[in-house]
């Protein structure tokens, strides 16, 4: 209900209720003033009826007279007697009529009512006849009683007729006496109206004759018809009846009350009628007081149930705004709801519950909401008992089910339940709340597995594997306890130039080839074995239920022959080996960090045993790990304490031993580990990173030195080493044009050695940024060369300018023929490429002729000098210029 409509309502309700009051007190008014108003009305009517009957009894008595006069007439004895002579026909009409004239107009005369009489004789015919007096037309009727009084009218005067009958000597009627008297003193009480009240008129009525005797103009009496006066009409037949009585009549002359009275001798009757509004108004004004009160305490009653109404309104209003609210919450709530009875069956629910259902209200409507929906958990059976006492005991549950869409598929949902209860604490309604969590279930579940899987190839990560190493520990060490046999094996399985593979042909290709590795090794496993991706190209799998050593390695084995078919990855064949370091538990290790650690330690041992190989851990091992670890940490902070230095070792040329370079040499005297070789810090510099700040170091020192030299008159070559790593992940092209511009040193003067493993490991990527280097006008040199296999064809691409032959196949010249046939192949290649050859390591003359001998241009080895420290060096090149 919107708020104008509720306003409404409530005047409605306020009006409603003032007219209900005010109804209630006018039939309270009513029933009291209706009986009040009759009783007064009957006082009235009652007195009213009294005064006609005292007033018909006085007419009465006037009548009553009249008749007696006419028997006073009929009495006088002397002329009856006469009167019966005549009827015995002893006395002559003549006679008769002497004699009785003169008495009978004497006691006539003493009255001033007699109008005048007619003395019948027994035939009716006139004896005598005195004043305004006629014979009745109506004989039949007259002569019927004795005693007949009527109204009649003579020469236009209403006059009272009485006829007495005049008995004789055996009661037979000799004769009547017809007496007729002036009305008057009729008129005078007719006329005296006014104690009816005004306006009001009384008529005396003859029912049997049809005639009334009323006054007019004061106190002139009329005699008229009834039929002429239809209100008396009305009332004729009480009248005929001689009853006391009253009759409310209403025509068009309006509305009056007619009371009447009989007068008990004549069969008359006295018809009052007076006004019905004057003669009731007394009545009705007894009614103005009780009114007034009545309507006074009624709008008393509507104000004072207005003010009552008021905070109650209020309250209705309040309570209709909670119910809006709640209406509203509960249709615009995003949570679906639903209202149960007791017996959880559907009464409503909400707009959310069809949206996330899409099943309706009224669909739902008497459903049992429990058979409804699912448990989260599909096997208990008894879920909703529990979910029922809970209900009883804190009236509220809340947890996971599982509710059908309309298209019948099941989605969870979190739902709570809440038990409203009545006064009384009888539960009547549950009101269902429930979310739908499907996707939050999907992103948790996705989560949970980013945090469990490797996203590239859905193994297991680290940290699962972790966990499972841990569980597999823990179960091993439950089963040693109880005296039995368990023996696991973590097998650490890194592959072998995966990098170069990256560097090569793109990470796309890198990150296929690693999904292809997984499905090799996840077939070459059996489904109990657990395979995990710890990162980059680290593998880790764990074996369990191993009753001897062996069969981790025979694990191992099956490991290499899955990987060593090639893989074609994007239509280019690619072999790649896996190093493999295995862990024992319990004898190399009792918690998973350590299993992993030594199996790591194992693996880097396998590398270094020349890769593709797998290779158990041993406490040696571990040493090694710990010290290589020791020199990492040490040379992390070579170059700030300064601890580097630069050793050159002299090139000549063979023709004439004539100095004209120098290979630069690195050293680092480690205050801890004392002088260490480069050959064992420079692997662990690459593999930490480092060596792209001591590789920087190398190139700014040795670039100084070398333009010390060229400012000083004396320019040498100097060959500097470059590690691959600098190649690859460094900016090394950047990096040389800076040092060059920095220190001043021509270009040319300035070598590059390379090794022939990373020339070849590293086709095309390696030989763009050799171009590169080539372009600052550097020269470029194949460092180790021979041990690495490289094609003619390939070295044409490349910008090189020398090579140096490996010292391994000089140290046996010229009696080792292998040595003689490579070394003078090289030269031959050498030869027919244009390119320069410097010769490694030679130790003796012999070396030194030999080579000479196969046309070789350049050397360097101890019989002309070892690597020196600079003051040496400069000494060595002072003194050999002397010489
Ligand atoms: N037996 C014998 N050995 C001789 C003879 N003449 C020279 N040598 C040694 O042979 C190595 C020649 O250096 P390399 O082949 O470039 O091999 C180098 C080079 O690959 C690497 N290295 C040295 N300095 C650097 C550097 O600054 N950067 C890089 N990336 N690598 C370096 O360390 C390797 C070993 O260097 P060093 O221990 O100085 O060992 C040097 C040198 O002392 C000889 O007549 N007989």
């Amino acid at each position: 209900m919107s708020k104008p409509d509720l306003k409404q309502t409530q005047q409605r309700i306020i009006a409603l209720a003032a007219l209900g009051v005010l109804l209630t007190g006018l039939l309270v008014g009513l029933s009291t003033a209706v009986p009040l108003f009759h009783t007064a009305r009957e006082g009235v009517e009652q007195t009213t009826l009294v005064s006609t009957t005292a007033q018909a009894d006085a007419l009465d008595n006037i009548v009553v007279r009249y008749r007696d006069i006419a028997r006073q007439f009929t009495s006088r004895t002397e002329i009856r007697r006469r009167l019966q002579a005549y009827a015995d026909g002893d006395l002559p009409m003549a006679t008769l009529r002497e004699y009785t004239e003169p008495r009978l107009r004497d006691p006539m005369g003493q009255s001033d009512a007699i109008a005048g009489l007619v003395r019948l004789g027994p035939a009716g015919e006139t004896v005598v006849e005195l004043g305004l007096a006629a014979v009745p037309e109506e004989p039949e009727t007259v002569f019927a009683d004795t005693l007949h009084t009527t109204m009649v009218v003579l020469e236009g005067q209403p006059l009272v007729r009485v006829a007495a009958a005049i008995p004789g000597r055996d009661g037979e009627r000799i004769g009547t006496d017809v007496l007729y008297f002036w009305p008057d003193e009729l008129a005078g009480l007719l006329a005296g109206s006014e104690r009816f009240g005004s306006k009001a008129a009384q008529f005396l009525v003859e029912p049997a004759a049809g005639v009334r005797l009323g006054v007019e103009g004061g106190h002139e009496p009329v005699l008229a018809g009834i039929a002429d006066a239809g209100r008396v009409d009305s009332v004729l037949p009480s009248l005929l009846e001689a009853e006391v009585g009253l009759s409310r009549l209403a025509d068009d002359d309006g509305r009056v009350v007619l009371f009447h009275a009989p007068l008990v001798d004549s069969g008359w009757a006295l018809v009052v009628e007076v006004p019905f509004a004057p003669f009731y108004a007394p009545a009705a004004r007894q009614l103005v007081w009780p009114t007034v009160i009545v309507l006074f305490m009624v709008g008393l009653a509507t104000l004072g149930m207005g003010q009552a109404l008021r905070p109650l309104m209020r309250r209705v209003s309040r309570q209709t705004g909670q119910l809006r609210l709640a209406a509203s919450v509960f249709d615009s709530a995003q949570e679906a709801i639903i209202i149960t009875d007791q017996d959880h069956r559907v009464v409503q629910a909400n707009r959310a519950f069809t949206e996330v259902t899409g099943l309706t209200g009224g669909e739902m409507g008497g459903r049992d909401l429990v058979a409804f929906m699912r448990p989260a958990d599909s096997d208990n059976t008894y879920w909703f008992a529990q979910v029922r006492e809970q209900l009883q005991q804190e009236s509220a549950w809340s947890g996971e089910v599982w509710y059908p869409r309309a298209t019948g598929e099941y989605f969870p949902a979190w739902q709570t339940i809440s038990a409203v209860h009545d006064d009384a604490g009888e539960s009547l309604r549950y009101i269902y709340i429930f979310n739908d969590i499907s996707e939050r279930k999907a992103s948790e579940a996705r989560i949970r597995r980013l945090a469990h899987y490797d996203v590239l190839t859905g193994l297991p990560n680290r940290a699962l594997v972790t966990e499972r190493l841990r569980d597999a520990v823990h179960r091993a060490v439950e089963r040693r306890g109880a005296g039995h046999e368990a023996m696991l094996a973590v097998l650490f399985v890194d592959l072998d130039h995966f990098k170069d593979v990256n560097d090569a042909l793109g990470h796309p290709v890198g990150d296929q080839l690693l999904q292809r590795v997984a499905q090799r090794l996840g077939h070459a496993l059996r489904a109990q074995d657990t395979l995990g991706r710890l990162g980059g190209d680290e593998f880790l799998v764990l074996l369990e239920g191993l009753s001897r050593p062996e069969d981790a390695a025979a694990v191992a084995r099956k490991i290499r022959r899955a990987l060593a078919e090639p893989q074609v990855v994007e239509g280019q064949e690619i072999f790649i080996g896996a190093s493999i370091g295995i862990a024992l538990f319990p004898t190399d290790g009792r918690t998973p960090e350590t299993l992993i650690q030594n199996a790591d330690t194992a693996m880097y041992q396998a590398k270094d045993r020349g890769r593709n190989t797998f290779q158990f851990y041993t406490t040696e091992l571990g040493e090694q790990t710990r010290e290589r670890f020791d020199m990492e940490g040490g040379l992390r902070r070579a170059v700030e304490r300064d601890e580097l230095a630069l050793h050159f070792q002299p090139q000549a040329r063979l023709a004439d031993d004539q100095v004209f370079g120098a290979e630069v040499l690195l050293r680092w005297h480690s205050p801890e580990l004392g002088m260490v070789p480069p050959d064992r810090f420079i692997p662990i510099a690459e593999d930490s990173g480092l060596i792209h700040r001591i590789g920087h170091w190398v190139l700014e020192a040795a670039c100084t030195q070398a333009r010390r030299w060229e400012v000083a008159g004396q320019p040498l070559r100097i060959s500097v080493n470059l590690s691959g790593a600098q190649i690859v992940h460094g900016d090394v092209v950047r990096e040389v044009r800076h040092v060059l511009q920095q220190t001043g040193l021509t270009p040319d003067l300035l070598e590059l050695e390379i090794t022939e493993g990373f020339v070849i490991g590293h086709a095309e990527r390696g030989a763009e940024t050799l171009r590169q280097l080539r372009a600052l006008g550097v020269s470029l040199a194949i460092d180790d060369f021979g041990t690495g296999y490289s094609s003619l064809s390939y070295l044409k691409r490349l910008p090189v300018q020398r090579l140096k032959i490996d010292r391994s196949f000089i140290r046996d010249l010229p009696d080792d023929a292998d040595d003689c046939a490579i070394v003078s192949t090289v030269m031959a290649m050498a030869h027919s490429l244009g390119l320069e050859v410097v010769a490694e390591g030679v130790e003796v003359q012999a070396h030194q002729r030999y080579l000479n001998e196969l046309g070789c241009q350049y050397y360097q080895g101890y019989l002309l000098s070892k690597p020196l420290p600079l003051a040496a060096f400069e000494a060595y090149l002072a003194g050999a210029q002397r010489g």
